[in-house]
């Protein structure tokens, strides 16, 4: 066996989390080990953001050729070649591959091992044969697409995240089973690129975002011509010639089949624990993932767990913050708060969605009626009428006394927009900031100090204000 390994740092899991971990602690001259059983830079980099904003990137260019007329330029029918798609998303994967890479890590002075990491104690993992006895360890693991028990699923070729970026020719008529932000997301940037897509969603589609801005997307992605049947049940699945079949269940309780050349399985996701041997580290999970508390340490004191495999949001940007918070209190034992009420999320459909903070619905659970919602279309944005996207809707919700609750927006680049407020939630601004600075005409981003203003609207009714007024008119 070769010599034990005794680092400040072991690392389990080279994704979005793992990497940021390795990055901070490296950069502070902590000694750290890295494992990874698969690619580094895991999900986001290789089955996840970013081939889908890259294949993204694609269904929104052949989108612009269809819709020049209103521009003045004759629209056209795009002549897409899907396996040179395929190339674009795997070159801008490639690009950025080197930055996650084995080498940068191993320059950056880390120890990487490839393979999969099992505790054998409380304080040790293996990676083969090579033990690992860390001062302290940061589990990021991440997760997997969840199999729902659909009867038939075994028997057919389906895709997953995991997959489906490898298509180097067009699916006819791709079926989506799930309407969460991978499904839409899949389902509009394929349709674009024109395949016909169905989407069959158990309960509702998008459900963790605002309905008011997320029916907005919907009606959007379900005029260029997605299919979206909600509130169905998928209850079997099985090969038809060369088509896939699958048996949905309506509420009324009558069945359908829809025949499609592709399924995409985007229904949720599953932790990735199972390999870790947790119980050995007396680590406690469940169904949602490792358990953590307000400092992200598991229940054994030595090994914090972060990112997707920890159960909360599962997002690239809440993974580095996560990332962040443990190296502080891992290396310096300076203390740290997950505050997962901060965190914004954006979905990469057209039009885009965006929150941060609370939601109109969490305000009305947690202040009754006493919170103030703002609302602006984006139809009165000047910019947006010149770019022709002024189907949108930004939401900020506050207290009475302008302290920024949350915010929501629908539309073209809501999740740029949502930064300024996720500044304004983290730091607890109210919105009489947003009044005092001058935004650059003509930008979108004017919505959000028009909307500002919405919030003194009221005010000018206030006595006070009627009284100056009108002894100014009485003094000339
Ligand atoms: C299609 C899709 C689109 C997405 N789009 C976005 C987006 O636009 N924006 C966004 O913020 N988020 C997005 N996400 C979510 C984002 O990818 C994840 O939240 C993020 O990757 C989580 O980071 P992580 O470090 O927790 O896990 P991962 O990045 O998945 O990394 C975990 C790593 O651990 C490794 N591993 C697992 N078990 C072991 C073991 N026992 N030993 C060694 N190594 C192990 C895995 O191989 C993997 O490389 C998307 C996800 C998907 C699937
Ligand atoms: N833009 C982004 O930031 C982005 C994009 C994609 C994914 N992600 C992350 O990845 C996570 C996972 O995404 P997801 O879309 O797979 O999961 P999800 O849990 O958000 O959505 C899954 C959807 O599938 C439905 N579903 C589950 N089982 C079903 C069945 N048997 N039949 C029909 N519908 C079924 C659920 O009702 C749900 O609406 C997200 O929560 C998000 O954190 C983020």
């Amino acid at each position: 066996m070769a010599k034990i390994l005794q680092p400040d740092l072991c690392v389990i899991g080279g994704g979005s989390g793992g990497l940021t971990v390795a990055a901070a602690a490296l950069s502070l001259g902590a000694s750290v080990v890295l494992v990874e059983r698969d690619k580094m830079g895991g999900d986001c980099l290789n089955y996840g953001c970013v081939p889908s904003k890259s294949l993204i990137a694609s269904a929104k260019r052949a989108q612009y050729m269809r819709t020049a007329t209103k521009f003045g330029i004759a629209a056209e029918d795009p002549k897409i070649n899907f396996g040179r798609v395929n190339e674009h998303v795997h070159r801008v994967i490639a690009d950025i591959a080197p930055h996650d890479s084995v080498e940068r890590f191993e320059g950056l002075g880390a120890t990487v091992l490839q393979g999969e990491a099992k505790f054998t104690d409380a304080k040790t993992v293996m990676v083969g044969d090579q033990a690992v006895k860390p001062r302290r360890f940061v589990i990021a693991t991440g997760s997997r697409p969840m199999s729902p028990p659909i009867p038939g699923l075994s028997e057919i070729e389906y895709h997953t995240n995991e997959t489906i970026f490898n298509l180097t020719r067009k699916p006819q008529h791709l079926i989506v089973v799930g309407g969460g932000p991978i499904g839409m997301e899949m389902a509009q940037a394929h349709h674009r690129l024109g395949s016909d897509v169905t989407v069959l969603e158990m309960q509702t589609p998008l459900a963790n975002d605002d309905p008011e801005l997320s029916d907005i997307a919907l009606k959007q992605i379900r005029r260029e011509g997605v299919v979206i049947r909600q509130g169905v049940k998928v209850t079997q699945v099985g090969q038809k010639a060369k088509n896939i079949a699958v048996t949905i269940e309506l509420k009324n309780g009558d069945t359908e089949e829809i025949v499609g050349s592709h399924l995409l399985l985007a229904a949720g996701r599953k932790p990735n624990v199972e390999a870790l041997d947790l119980e050995k580290a007396k680590v406690n999970y469940d169904g949602r993932g490792i358990q953590v508390n307000k400092s992200l340490k598991t229940s054994n004191k030595r090994i914090y767990a972060i990112g997707d495999v920890a159960g909360g949001l599962q997002f690239t940007h809440v993974a580095g913050y996560h990332g962040g918070l443990v190296v502080r209190n891992a290396l310096y034992r300076l203390p740290i708060k997950n505050d997962p009420t901060i965190i914004p999320w954006a979905t990469y459909t057209d039009p885009e969605i965006a929150n941060v903070g609370l939601t109109e619905a969490d305000a009305r659970e947690k202040y009754g009626d006493k919170f103030k919602v703002l609302r602006w279309s984006f139809a009165e944005n000047d910019r947006a009428r010149a770019e022709h996207v002024e189907e949108g809707l930004l939401k900020v919700i506050t207290t009475p006394s302008g302290k920024i609750l949350g915010a929501g927006a629908v539309g073209n680049n809501a999740g740029e927009l949502i930064n300024i407020y996720a500044l304004a939630v983290a730091n607890k601004m109210k919105v009489g900031a947003f009044t005092k600075m001058v935004a650059p005409y003509p930008t979108q981003f004017e919505i959000a100090k028009r909307i500002a203003v919405e919030f003194y609207k009221d005010k000018v009714d206030h006595p006070a204000l009627k009284f100056l007024l009108q002894l100014n008119r009485i003094l000339g």
